[in-house]
């Protein structure tokens, strides 16, 4: 070979490392022993065996596929593999799981990270395709070195082998989105895990809801993935004879116990031998299925079934000091081996923010209803409150009624803009939660990195529907205070009321529970805020609540800004009652200390987004 064609070679094939989903890697070897997980029972109840001192392995090349009868224990067994099972309630779980023989903990998120794990619910974007599903993954979890070129060949070549190319630029969709079928949506999330070329791979059932010929494809892929040098595992149900040949190793579960372990080949032999052969031209897979859950347990423990683990593992290796697992050393996002060069680094959080910022911004392109019946709402209510206090705002304000129901009006539009805004929030997450979890969980992105995305598609959204509001509202009312500080103050009580909501929205898992918590957001505010009740007639004991009420803060601001003329105006005319001092002083709201005001509203805000990030971060660890 000339110079020129081996360099020519050597490039390409450097080009097919990074363009080529099954180019070669390093493979681990996972071993557990004595794996078991007991639910307690209550009161005089015995305890529950789910599943009892359960071994084996995954090593890497080989697919290894965990079946067995409904209840068996499989889905337990490989969540516990996954970190996505632990002990909790009446649960409790131990076991010793090793990774190239070191000891590791499945649920800290840094080893859940090295496992690329396809769950039996595919939590996917729903307005993305599934092309730009392979790609943000391949562009989040690649090294930021992969060039834009590989990155379309790579998710091309996923999107061909796993026979997406019909469907690669339909949305994935939803319960309210028409999309693709749910065959097509597992074959996306499968893409998705695999197109990051990653070491370990685990798939909860992977084939259900596949006709026969995607099944067999999608085992194919699989196979691919593991002659590359992964290991695979992945729970199967009711395999066909020709699926059930393509796997290299078995382990089949029964009454959470293993009932038979290794290789495919040797399946027949190892049933025969036990005077259970299998009988000509029957798929060994309903076989097997049929001996467990026909014969009963005493007797196939007498037959000579349920191997006991008699491999000699010997050791783990101690990890040395400073290094975690592996002997890998433990960073910000990860494990990184040390060996990883500054190249070999996924994208860093300036990528991760924009890749997540446009997916929102192409979201509420494709879903933009939710958007309009936000600002649709927001156009109704404030037309409504607009045409009730109509030129309200230009009437005399010697007159009390007058200022009372200037007052009103101010009050108004501030407590629409709180709602408007703060509820979309708190139901926001709870609906994003499953998504987001799983990539954080799969390294996609950081916790910060989301939580700014977030924040900024939250700031333009909300900085729209507040000029929306004040432009009908201000003018159709016939307001006097500056219009410029009208905005930035509704804007900013707007900002940190949805920071409160975020940190709740984080907080609870379930969106039905955090619609349940809309009162806790909104009432506390309004009683605090001084325009109920007066702060004097609130016990004592509860009164620095409103210290925390950015709504408080807000209303002094607003009305200062709407009365403090006309206040200073009605005191040269000692005489007349001054019904606009009054109203600033119902609310303890002083001219002189705006700039404190200010402080407390931005305050509240910083701390609200903080602590919001805080329950993020705390609960992005937790995935069971
Ligand atoms: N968190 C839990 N609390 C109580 N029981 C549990 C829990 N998790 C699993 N189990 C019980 O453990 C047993 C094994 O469940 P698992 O889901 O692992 O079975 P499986 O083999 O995957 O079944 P299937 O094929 O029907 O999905 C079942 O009897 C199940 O009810």
């Amino acid at each position: 070979m000339t110079e020129g064609k081996q360099l020519q070679h050597a490039q390409s094939s450097v080009l097919d490392v990074h363009t080529d989903p099954f180019s070669p890697r390093e493979g681990r070897t996972l071993v557990w022993k004595n794996i078991n997980m007991t639910l307690k029972g209550q009161k005089d109840e015995p305890d529950r065996k789910l599943l009892d001192d359960v071994w084996g392995e995954v090593p890497a090349k080989e697919t290894t596929a965990i079946m067995g009868p409904s209840g068996a224990g499989k889905t337990s067994l490989l969540n516990i593999l996954a970190g996505r099972n632990s002990s909790q309630g009446r649960l409790q779980i131990s076991a010793d799981v090793r990774l190239n023989n070191y000891t590791v903990d499945p649920t800290n998120i840094n080893v859940r990270q090295l496992i690329a794990f396809v769950a039996q619910d595919d939590s996917l974007q729903v307005t993305s395709t599934p092309r730009e599903a392979i790609y943000f993954s391949a562009k989040l979890r690649l090294p930021r070195t992969t060039t834009e070129s590989q990155l379309q060949k790579l998710t091309e070549k996923m999107i061909e082998e796993l026979g997406l190319t019909k469907c690669a630029d339909t949305l994935v969709g939803g319960a309210l989105i028409k999309g693709i079928s749910g065959g097509e949506r597992k074959r996306t999330s499968v893409g998705v895990e695999l197109v990051t070329r990653p070491a370990l791979v685990f798939l909860d059932e992977p084939t259900s809801g596949l006709d026969s010929f995607s099944a067999v494809q999608l085992c194919q892929v699989l196979k691919k993935v593991a002659n590359a040098g992964s290991s695979v595992l992945f729970t199967i149900h009711q395999p066909s004879s020709e699926i059930f040949n393509s796997f290299d190793r078995l382990i089949f579960m029964n009454k959470g116990r293993v009932f038979y372990q290794g290789s495919v080949a040797d399946v027949p032999a190892y049933f025969a031998e036990r005077g259970r052969p299998s009988p000509p031209n029957f798929n060994p897979a309903d076989w097997i299925m049929s001996v467990a859950q026909s014969v009963p347990v005493d007797q196939l423990d007498a037959d000579g079934f349920f191997p006991k683990d008699e491999r000699e593992i010997g050791e783990a290796f101690e990890a040395e000091d400073g290094k975690d697992v592996l002997g890998m050393t433990n960073t910000r996002r990860g494990i990184r081996t040390d060996d990883s060069r500054p190249d070999d680094r996924s994208p860093g959080i300036a990528t991760q923010i924009s890749m997540l910022f446009t997916r929102e911004l192409v979201n509420i392109k494709r879903d933009v209803t939710p958007l309009i019946a936000r600002f649709g709402l927001t156009i109704f209510l404030g037309i409504l409150v607009g045409i009730i206090f109509l030129d309200v705002g230009q009437e005399s304000r010697d007159n009390f009624g007058n200022v009372q129901s200037q007052f009103g009006a101010v009050i108004m539009i501030l407590l629409m803009s709180m709602f408007g805004t703060a509820q979309p929030a708190l139901l926001s997450f709870p609906e994003e939660r499953p998504v987001f979890l799983r990539e954080y969980s799969t390294n996609h992105y950081s916790v910060f990195s989301y939580f700014v995305s977030r924040l900024t598609m939250e700031a333009v959204v909300t900085g729209g529907q507040i000029m929306v509001n004040l432009l009908i509202t201000y003018f159709l009312i016939g307001l006097q205070g500056n219009f410029g500080m009208y905005f930035v103050t509704v804007y900013a009580l707007a900002m940190a009321s949805t920071a409160l909501a975020v940190a709740l929205g984080c907080s609870v898992e379930d969106p039905k529970l955090a619609q349940e918590m809309l009162p806790i957001l909104f009432v506390p505010q309004m009683l605090f805020a001084g325009f109920f009740v007066q702060t004097e007639l609130i016990p004592e004991f509860l009164r620095w609540a409103r210290y925390l009420c950015s709504l408080t803060y807000a209303i002094r601001i607003l009305l200062i800004n709407e009365f403090e003329d006309c206040a200073n105006e009605q005191a040269a005319n000692e005489d007349e009652p001054n019904y606009c001092r009054q109203a600033l002083d119902n609310v303890d709201a002083d001219a002189d200390e705006t700039w404190w005001n200010w402080l407390v509203l931005v305050a509240l805000f910083v701390v609200f987004r903080v602590m919001a990030l805080r329950v993020l971060q705390l609960k992005s660890t937790k995935f069971y």
